[in-house]
């Protein structure tokens, strides 16, 4: 959505697709007089269609599930509301769509703009590096690492090129489902994407080349933009900057971190999914309170609150403006799941991490804050998976101790990162490219 509102800046009309339960979400997350007029205003607009589980929505929790449906329920309805836009049956003439711009994991999209002969775009919301394995799967496969179900052959930690993160190889994406239906059609799933995205004008990439020059150097044709959208969440108005929240956003924590010490506040939040077990909240909420130092804590769709053990300095929210949070000089730290976003906004703010990542490329992740920019930690966990209290404790107090190594080599990253998206930086001069290409079809 974000990537759509820069697109929307530059004078290019969106439509938004999204699937009803996403584009329900969404819709009533907002402020009520926000509706419809405004979107079209703003050059978006935003339409869905349905996954196939309306039915079932207990289903959209099993892993897999969704992306089966998605798969097999979508692709015609995308088509049906294409040819509804180029013949204009819905209502007004005929639209000419310029390009069809696809999540990469969602291949099938592509396919049907390949039908249209429409242009197309896939884009990546992860790193670079995620993509980079997906494509490597078959070399995976010669190499004997894995088997052509994506089953890991052994347990292994290896690395895709010099530079580039070590990987697990029982922590691959589609590996660390745990069950071995969802585990085949993801796997499958990944490799009808290559092929689909060979198809593609452009493979764009929410990510900093200077961040990932190792995965960029093995596959060159992915293209770095990010982070997209980085200063005009920080300029636009809250309705815009809220625009793709699942949950309204609460605000108020804006004062209150006004109001606290600069570097003094431990921010913590896990991304849009309820991943964290009661265990771990409880583990996590009694280290907090054992480092003395305040707490903004995010507790998300989950609606798990953090748990209450004492006296010490926590604000609850269900839903931050994170980008806004991240840029307060209050923030010390910031406790994450490790989810892409949540990795580019911490790393844009110089801000260090402490790691908890739980499924999906959120180990690539880590790995990247944690040994190839080393301007975070992991936490050791106990048998059953869980982070002690006291681990938490040691390993807070080490990345927040005054002046730190970790904190210098954030700001490095940041300035990094500020340099890749003004004027002459490399994602700067993608997206510019990727814009004035988007306008020379309009014509
Ligand atoms: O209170 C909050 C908490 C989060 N966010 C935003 O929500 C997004 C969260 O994104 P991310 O950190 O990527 O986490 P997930 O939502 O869990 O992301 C999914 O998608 C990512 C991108 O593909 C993957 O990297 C993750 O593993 C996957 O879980 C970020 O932009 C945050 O700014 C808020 O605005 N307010």
């Amino acid at each position: 959505m974000s990537f759509s509102r820069y697109l929307a800046k530059q004078g290019i009309q969106i439509t938004f697709v999204n699937t009803e339960f996403n584009h329900n979400r969404i819709i009533s997350s907002l402020p009520k007089s926000s509706h419809d007029d405004y979107f079209v205003g703003n050059g978006i607009n935003l339409v869905s269609i349905p996954d196939g589980l309306e039915d079932s929505p207990e289903e959209r929790n099993i892993p897999g599930k969704l992306s089966e449906s998605v798969l097999h329920f979508m692709p015609t309805k995308v088509e049906e509301l294409i040819e509804r836009m180029i013949t204009g049956s819905s209502g007004g003439t005929g639209t000419i769509i310029s390009c069809v711009v696809a999540d990469q994991s969602l291949g099938w999209a592509i396919e049907v703009a390949v039908k249209f002969g429409i242009r197309r775009a896939a884009f990546c919301p992860a790193a670079a590096a995620s993509m980079v394995l997906g494509f490597s799967i078959k070399k995976l496969i010669d190499d004997g690492l894995i088997d052509s179900d994506g089953t890991p052959s052994v347990d292994k930690t290896i690395q895709l090129s010099p530079g580039m993160p070590m990987m697990e190889t029982d922590k691959f994406v589609w590996v660390c489902l745990k069950n071995k239906e969802s585990q085949r059609n993801i796997f499958q799933l990944m490799l009808q994407n290559n092929e689909s995205i060979e198809s593609t004008d452009w493979l764009l990439c929410n990510s900093v080349y200077e961040l990932e020059t190792a995965a960029f150097g093995l596959c060159p044709q992915i293209l770095p933009i990010g982070p997209v959208g980085w200063a005009q969440s920080l300029e636009e108005d809250s309705i815009s900057t809220s625009l793709g929240s699942f949950l309204p956003q609460d605000r108020d924590c804006l004062d209150w971190l006004d109001r606290q010490i600069a570097g003094s506040v431990i921010y913590v939040a896990f991304g849009s999914f309820g991943v964290i077990s009661n265990a771990q909240l409880q583990e996590l909420a009694i280290g907090l309170e054992l480092t003395k130092r305040p707490v903004l804590w995010v507790t998300g769709s989950g609606d798990q609150q953090p748990i209450k053990v004492g006296s010490y300095q926590v604000k609850v929210v269900r839903w931050a403006p994170q980008r806004e949070v991240l840029s307060c000089g209050a923030i010390g730290c910031f406790v994450s799941h490790c989810g892409w976003n949540s990795t580019l906004e911490g790393a844009q703010n110089g801000i260090p991490f402490l790691c908890i990542p739980y499924f999906a490329d959120q180990f690539i992740n880590k790995a990247y804050i944690c040994d190839v920019w080393k301007i975070g930690l992991g936490f050791e966990r106990d048998g059953q998976g869980v982070v002690p209290r006291l681990e938490v404790k040691e390993k807070i107090n080490e990345i927040m101790r005054d002046g730190g190594v970790y904190k210098q080599r954030a700001m490095k990253i940041k300035e990094i990162v500020m340099k890749s998206v003004a004027k002459d930086g490399i994602s700067y001069e993608n997206l510019d490219k990727f814009v004035s290409w988007i306008k020379s079809q309009m014509n």
